[in-house]
């Protein structure tokens, strides 16, 4: 179960634009561009926030992701800046675990998702905060993201757990769901403000 989500480029609000081609694809000043990974256990809901993001669209019926896939979306900032994000949405099966370093590799930002009803998810993202805190760039941008918030009912993790966890590891923090839509956008928009300009530039290799 889950959102598939090897698709093209996409807008999916008022907000988005559509791929940067002006510049060849480099980074500058204005266009930046950004490798993004997203890393967390398996049914999080990794695939159904990128679906989200890139398509304005919740899929409830598609499937596990398979080792990794790629899509990328570009936004565009209230200065004038635009951030395409190159996202890399890894598996988060335990059998795919060794292949996480090949996708965040070079990343610029590592987006770290748990599911708000899962306590063994919250653990789980907290071995991927030390594991990227190892070995991933020394500036990675790291964002903590609780998805699934629309099942407060079911809540096992409180908010409060990941806003303390965030802010000891240097991490922005944020509840979403990719069914709702609530908070998806903002996600992109807020790790965006917080990239060092200009961005690193990245290719489409993992
Ligand atoms: N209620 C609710 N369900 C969600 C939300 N996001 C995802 N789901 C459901 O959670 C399940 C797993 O979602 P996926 O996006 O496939 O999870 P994943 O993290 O990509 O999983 P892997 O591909 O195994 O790593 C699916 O059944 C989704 O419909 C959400 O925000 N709210």
């Amino acid at each position: 179960m889950g959102c598939s989500a090897s698709l093209p480029d996409r807008s999916s609000s008022g907000r988005l634009v559509g791929p940067n081609s002006e510049n060849g694809g480099a980074s500058d000043a204005k266009n930046l561009r950004v490798k993004l990974v997203l890393l967390g256990d398996s049914g999080v809901g990794k695939s159904c926030i990128v679906l989200r993001f890139v398509r304005g669209q919740f899929d409830p019926t598609s499937k596990v992701t398979v080792g990794a896939s790629f899509l990328s979306q570009t936004i565009a900032l209230q200065d004038s800046t635009t951030v395409k994000f190159e996202i890399w949405d890894t598996a988060g099966q335990e059998r795919y675990a060794a292949l996480a370093p090949l996708y965040y590799r070079g990343a610029a930002v590592a987006v770290i998702v748990y599911d708000i009803t899962s306590p063994e998810s919250f653990n789980k993202a907290q071995y991927w905060v030390k594991e990227l805190q190892k070995h991933g760039s020394p500036d990675i941008v790291l964002a903590l993201v609780g998805n699934k918030a629309d099942l407060h009912e079911k809540r096992e993790v409180p908010v409060q757990d990941g806003i303390e966890y965030a802010e000891k590891n240097g991490m922005f923090f944020i509840e979403t769901s990719a069914k709702t839509a609530d908070n998806i956008n903002q996600l992109f928009e807020e790790i965006a403000k917080r990239l060092p300009r200009p961005a690193i530039s990245s290719t489409q290799n993992p």
